[in-house]
């Protein structure tokens, strides 16, 4: 299995492998099982509240209002995992979004699927007390304290539904590869460039504490304005910090995308060559150079 980190899908590695989601036999097709709430243990709960106080305290000042705003709506808090079943009522309410419970990765088409029906697949376990900074498989942590906000914005909520319908389409496309780069760049570790300044709402990195100081830090990291076509062409890494990070001038850009049709520039990009993380090109709209001096490995 490849290496995993503490934020989304790493399909680019699975694809490489062969893999649709790991080699578990699915509990039913659509791969959601029961959240279990009842049978997490006071240490699991205890582990969720260690995580949820350290980057509660972090993230004023660092994740962007929607995400602020989502999170004060929300049954979450620190004592317990938060329940499914809570969490889609006011969802639903808000955004029409719901939380259904899978045991890890599923395959992407089922994942697409789900998220095309408004249905966030969500991890129902949590890292052990050792793995607090670093897991294979997105857990309840990331996927819950890192997605679900950003899930209860009507922009955010309808522009995740268009990826999943995006991503059927790329599935038969077989763009795969380009399109989750945008969901990577964007869902997982975006950055928004809010008046009062730069801000998170990308949820692998507003579930992570080193990364979400890393990725706002004046020091390793390249931020680039967020161009479609040189995202989708841009490999990522999966186990480390990000090098570069692209940042919307408001999420309202995110509308473009889901009216954009991606057919055309999929073909067009096939013609161009890959870029690594740490490229700069000319005509890149470089609102942050890093030092050079990259002070990755994620391990805190
Ligand atoms: C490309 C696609 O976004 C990605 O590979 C999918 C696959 N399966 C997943 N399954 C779960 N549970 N969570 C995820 O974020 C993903 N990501
Ligand atoms: N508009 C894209 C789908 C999409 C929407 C939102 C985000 C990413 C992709 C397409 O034509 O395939
Ligand atoms: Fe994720």
């Amino acid at each position: 299995m490849s290496t995993y980190t503490d934020s989304a899908a790493a399909p680019d590695e699975r694809v490489k492998h062969g893999l649709a989601a790991g080699d578990v036999v699915p509990p039913s097709p659509d791969w959601t099982i029961d959240q279990g709430w009842e049978n997490y243990t006071a240490e699991e709960h205890g582990v969720w509240k260690t995580l949820y106080e350290r980057q509660t305290k972090l993230l004023p000042g660092r994740a962007c209002d929607a995400y602020v705003e989502g999170m004060r709506d929300l049954p979450m808090g620190p004592d317990e995992i938060p329940d499914f079943r809570k969490l889609s009522e006011t969802l639903m309410r808000k955004t029409g979004w719901q939380i259904v419970a899978v045991p890890g990765l599923v395959p992407d088409d089922v994942f697409f699927e789900h998220l095309a029906n408004r249905r966030f697949p969500a991890g129902n376990f949590i890292r052990k007390p050792h793995e607090l900074d670093y897991l294979e498989e997105p857990d309840v942590f990331h996927d819950v304290f890192g997605h679900v906000p950003m899930l209860m914005n009507k922009v955010f909520a309808d522009y995740i539904q268009a990826y999943g319908a995006g991503g059927l389409r790329a599935h038969k496309l077989g763009t795969l590869k380009n399109l989750a780069r945008v969901y990577w760049y964007t869902v997982e570790f975006g950055l928004v460039q809010q008046a009062d300044g730069l801000r998170i709402y990308g949820a692998g990195i507003a579930s992570s504490y080193t990364e979400s100081i890393f990725s706002l830090d004046d020091a390793s990291p390249n931020r680039i304005r967020f161009d479609l076509e040189r995202v989708m062409r841009t490999n990522y890494r999966i186990d480390d910090f990000q090098e570069v990070y692209f940042v919307l001038n408001n999420l309202d850009e995110l509308l473009e995308l889901d009216r954009i049709d991606f057919a055309p520039l999929y073909a067009r990009i096939q013609s161009q060559p890959e870029l690594q993380p740490g490229d700069i090109l000319p005509v890149d709209e470089v609102l942050h150079r890093g030092t050079g001096v990259y002070h990755g490995a994620k391990q805190a």
